[in-house]
């Protein structure tokens, strides 16, 4: 199956655990895997048949801009529910970065797998 891809979309918004971080935004970044069967849009050459990256990626921040959570782990699974609700994938990994958490890494975060046959969060 084709994939369409998003690399390293950064949003800044308010995310953390601690109360410090309640109060400040700080940068994530999402890296995207989208799988779409994109031989439509390619024997066309038509943007309508194809996964819109720009709209996606457009819908993804004004989501983790506008939603002030706690953990990365609610965040990645909002942002992988959203894309399977409102664009025609077959599956979605999300991976997200929170950069600068922990000192002496570079990034820490979490990366999760969804399909659009089993989209429950159970
Ligand atoms: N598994 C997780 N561990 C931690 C998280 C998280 O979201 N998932 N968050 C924090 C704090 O918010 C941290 O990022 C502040 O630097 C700690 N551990």
């Amino acid at each position: 199956m084709d994939k369409v891809f998003v690399q390293a979309l950064e949003v800044l918004t308010t995310i953390g655990a601690y109360e410090w971080e309640k109060s400040i935004k700080q940068k994530i970044r999402f890296d995207l895997e989208m799988r779409h069967d994109n031989r439509p849009a390619a024997l066309g050459d038509d943007l309508t048949k194809a996964l819109d990256y720009a709209a996606l990626s457009q819908k993804v921040t004004r989501h983790a801009e506008q939603n002030h959570v706690e953990l990365v782990e609610t965040m990645a699974e909002q942002i992988a529910q959203l894309i399977l609700a409102e664009f025609p994938v077959h599956s979605v990994k999300v991976r997200l970065t929170k950069p600068g958490a922990v000192a002496n890494a570079a990034g820490v975060g979490v990366e999760i797998e969804r399909f659009a046959d089993d989209s429950s969060m159970s």
